[in-house]
């Protein structure tokens, strides 16, 4: 390996109380709220193509007349609690809430910038209010930061002239007490999301990014970093030179998901994602292809079922409301959850070998494995392999424990899960019980005929 100063710390999972508190949650929200949500993508009536929140960096648009946007920002109908019990009705577990996106708009008070929610009509503090809202309902928060500020004079892409070092100095030193700061304001927050990390300047200041990281873990103890954050002092970002993952969790399933688990390297991660193709910002236009509940429902099962979270992002209107589509869609997945959840809710990777009728979930430290089924073959027949000389001792259906399953044994723990029903409207789950059963050879089920 090679000799690093600035690259990964810690080897393998963190196994503290707080990230086995994280890894279970299998569920959460994005909330991607500012002053791009005010235009919404649209610009002197024309449509920008690119994602809302990214509206400022068209070249339609004056740097000046977008910031005056902090001017109309002023969502009289904002309410933390009912944005709160939405995602509390939904079943997350976390919520990731922009602090401060690329636009350097800040939805706290800042002492550090003017270019905050406190000189907006609004005038009044948001995050605290969100945060305070999600943890009276059990719900942890994680605070979105982009490092990338496009407000602030300071900010480089690269650093090629003194002039540029001695600026992005002063940013550096303004991103650390904003940092510092929201760590103050809202200590319950459980981690950091960082964005807009991938330039040049910032990937070049390995040894400052590091030991702010140091700082923030020393103020904070338990928090929670990804690997976004840092670039080690070869430039490489969320895996060091040596290839070990920097920070507490990758963050690079960013609207997609790992194919297997092999894809995951055994690090804890998360997928963020968007309800339409990219948009994570109010968007009045949505284009292509808007996802539903089951795709939704889809995506929650496979990241569960390959050691991850998965998050959904909303973005709410300038009015402080949420839109009917992603209501429609928490209520959805809320009603599933409200069934399911024990087979998302620490959730784990269960080691088996992969089927077309869904996923398997594990349920941490226990013997339950959970089938989330997707597909439902023509024959109906599930198809289970077990570990050599593991049996299922128990089978029934989690929406229907009345409904029993008699597996029948079609090889060496291999079985057939005959379903009673050809046709279901959503996703369900069976959960099976397994044994050792290595010391008696009798199977418990009939054997095939
Ligand atoms: C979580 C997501 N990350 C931001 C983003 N900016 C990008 C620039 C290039 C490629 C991917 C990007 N994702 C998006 O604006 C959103 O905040």
């Amino acid at each position: 390996p090679i000799a690093l100063q600035h690259g990964a710390h810690r080897i393998g999972r963190r196994t503290d109380a707080d990230m086995e508190k994280w890894r279970a949650y299998g569920l959460g929200q994005f909330i991607h709220w500012g002053l791009y949500s005010i235009p919404a993508g649209e610009w002197n009536g024309k449509q920008y193509s690119g994602a809302a929140e990214w509206l400022k960096s068209w070249k339609e648009v004056s740097a000046t007349a977008y910031d005056s946007l902090m001017y109309q920002f002023n969502p009289t109908k904002f309410n933390a609690e009912s944005w709160a019990e939405t995602a509390k009705q939904m079943g997350v577990k976390y919520v990731t809430i922009t602090t401060k996106h690329h636009d350097g708009f800040c939805l706290w008070p800042s002492k550090y910038t003017n270019f905050t929610v406190a000189n907006s009509p609004y005038k009044k503090d948001i995050i605290g209010p969100l945060v305070k809202a999600y943890d009276k309902r059990g719900i942890d928060v994680i605070l979105y930061f982009s490092i990338m500020d496009w407000h602030n004079p300071d900010w480089r892409y690269d650093i090629k002239t003194r002039e540029d070092s001695i600026a992005f100095d002063r940013f550096k030193q303004f991103t650390r007490n904003q940092l510092l700061e929201l760590l103050t304001l809202y200590p319950t927050a459980k981690g950091l999301w960082f964005d807009g990390t991938w330039d040049k300047s910032w990937v070049k200041q390995a040894a400052f990014a590091d030991s702010l990281e140091k700082e923030m873990r020393a103020m904070r103890p338990g928090l929670i970093i990804g690997s976004r954050f840092r670039a080690d002092e070869y430039g490489k970002r969320h895996f060091d030179s040596n290839g070990n993952m920097m920070g507490d969790y990758e963050q690079g399933w960013e609207r997609k998901i790992p194919e297997k688990i092999a894809d995951v390297h055994g690090n804890d991660w998360d997928c963020v994602m968007t309800v339409p193709e990219n948009q994570w910002g109010y968007s009045k236009v949505w284009k292509g292809h808007i996802k539903t509940t089951d795709e939704l429902l889809e995506m929650l099962a496979k990241c569960v079922s390959l050691d991850g979270n998965f998050v959904l992002n909303f973005g709410p209107k300038p009015d402080g409301t949420l839109r009917t589509e992603e209501l429609d869609l928490a209520k959805g997945i809320g009603e599933w959850m409200g069934i399911n959840s024990e087979a998302i809710y620490n959730g784990e990777y269960a080691g088996l070998v992969k089927q077309d009728w869904g996923y398997y979930v594990k349920k941490t430290g226990t013997n339950k494995i959970y089938m989330l089924v997707f597909n439902v073959p023509v024959s109906g027949a599930l198809n289970v392999v077990l570990p050599s000389r593991t049996a299922i001792s128990k089978v029934y259906d989690l929406g229907n424990p009345g409904q029993n399953y008699a597996p029948e044994e079609i090889g060496t723990s291999a079985y057939f899960i005959h379903l009673k029903q050809q046709t279901f409207k959503r996703p369900f789950v069976i959960v099976l019980e397994t044994a050792d059963n290595s010391k008696n050879s009798g199977a418990q089920y009939q054997k095939a005929k």
